[in-house]
């Protein structure tokens, strides 16, 4: 077994995160570059493998691009090399073969991209063969799937010859990235107007301008760190989180207003934020719509802490990694709470019996999702847990057990040896 034994700190908590910067800046900032011609200068891209990838296959002369577990790399590049032309194949782990694209190559085949899919309609593998302008530049998409099908078709949207107005319709779902998308656009010298309310956005023909961008540190990452400090029984409890900014173009940055009630104060300074303890609500309702990435962490943190807490948005969290909302209610069962379905895909509940179990440690299933070890981690804060699998981390925080071992003894078990972190 692959396992990190976690065990709760026995000195003050008082810690300086440099945290991994954000893997979705940096896939849009590498895929807007590369459509420079890679003339642009990046800066403080993420270490994340999600990153590395895209990095790596952007330049590859290989026809075939395997973009491992990584949904934007597979979304974006996509778009990408069907745009420019390039002859590829696109594939993926087996889950990634298991989350929906034909959203995706529907509107690029409408645009002029010949695309098949390999395996199953709808689903990566894909085959890319080329582009040949259909002189359409006008599209319907759904907005209530995976907004990066949207942010796919924006970034490509310049080099059209006519543009592209895109008309969302259905909800619209992870709505910040698709501002994040724009807001990086139009450092690189695009014109889009968004219309939410005619839930339209143009974007006219015009090449990108090759520039210097620096990409800010993570704040789904930042997340981890909260419930960390949420979860402390060091009521002086002190983190700073560098590299973060109040305005962010990360729609994670929400994870400082939804965690004030869960007994966390944010001040930001001039390097990062500082995160210390404050009185806690026993009760919280939260729309994860624009957020669904700091879901399992919220969970986590409000089943630790006994808060009543109503979650509303996260259907989408049934394609990525793994189904989110299967795992947290397979595994918040392992730390005594469980996740209740009050209103069908609709509304979910933490209903928290913590005191019915024995503290004994749990060992955590992640399912290849980094975000069930990371957000389950900072159970380790009140009592001894072990998560199986650690090294899923890599995908958007490689250095997520060494930042934790800054705070909590971190013990890996490998096959049967252990080391200490
Ligand atoms: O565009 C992005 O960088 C992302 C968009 C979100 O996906 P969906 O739009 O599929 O919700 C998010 O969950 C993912 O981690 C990163
Ligand atoms: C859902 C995620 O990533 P992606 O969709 O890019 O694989 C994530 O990082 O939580």
């Amino acid at each position: 077994m692959n396992a990190v034994r976690l065990t709760p700190p026995t000195r003050p908590v008082r810690a300086t995160i440099p945290l991994a910067s954000s893997k979705s800046e940096s896939n849009r900032a590498l895929i807007i570059n590369a459509l420079t011609g890679f003339a642009g200068d990046l800066k403080n891209l993420s270490t994340a493998r999600d990153t590395q990838t895209m990095i790596r296959l952007l330049k590859a002369e290989d026809p075939v691009a395997d973009v491992l577990d990584a949904g934007t790399t597979m979304r974006f590049l996509t778009a990408y090399f069907a745009v420019t032309g390039q002859r590829k194949t696109m594939t993926g782990t087996p889950r990634m073969c298991e989350r929906p694209i034909g959203i995706l190559t529907d509107a690029l085949r409408s645009l002029g991209a010949d695309i098949t899919h390999l395996n199953q309609d709808g689903y990566p593998p894909l085959q890319l063969n080329g582009f040949s302008y259909s002189g359409n530049n006008q599209l319907s998409i759904r907005g209530d799937v995976s907004s990066q099908y949207i942010s796919a078709l924006l970034m490509i949207a310049p080099t059209l010859p006519d543009g592209l107005v895109l008309n969302l319709t259905g909800a619209i779902g992870s709505r910040p990235y698709i501002e994040m998308t724009i807001e990086q656009m139009r450092h690189f010298g695009a014109d889009v107007t968004a219309d939410w309310g005619a839930r339209s956005i143009h974007v006219s023909p015009k090449p990108y301008i090759p520039t210097s961008y620096t990409i800010e540190s993570d704040w789904s990452g930042a997340s981890y760190w909260y419930s960390v400090v949420a979860l402390s029984p060091d009521a002086d409890t002190e983190i700073e989180l560098l590299g973060l900014k109040a305005r962010s173009l990360q729609g994670d940055s929400a994870i400082a207003d939804i965690m004030r009630p869960l007994g966390v104060e944010s001040t930001f300074t001039e390097t990062g934020v500082r995160l210390t303890k404050r009185p806690a609500q026993p009760a919280l309702s939260w729309d994860f719509t624009d957020c669904p990435d700091l879901a399992q962490t919220v969970a986590v943190c409000a089943a630790m802490t006994g808060t009543a807490l109503t979650l509303t948005g996260i259907e989408s969290l049934k394609i990525k990694e793994t189904d989110r909302v299967l795992a947290l209610q397979t595994e918040l069962q392992k730390i005594g709470a469980e996740l209740v379905e009050v209103i069908p895909n609709t509304e979910y509940r933490i209903t928290n019996h913590l005191s019915l179990i024995a503290h004994h440690s749990s060992l955590i299933t992640t399912y290849d999702d980094h975000r069930m070890a990371m957000a389950f981690a900072p159970v380790a804060m009140q009592r001894e847990i072990l998560i199986e699998e650690p090294g899923v981390v890599a995908k958007s925080y490689p250095s997520f057990w060494d930042d934790m071992a800054r705070i909590v003894r971190v013990e890996t078990i490998t096959d049967g040896t252990k080391h200490l972190a």
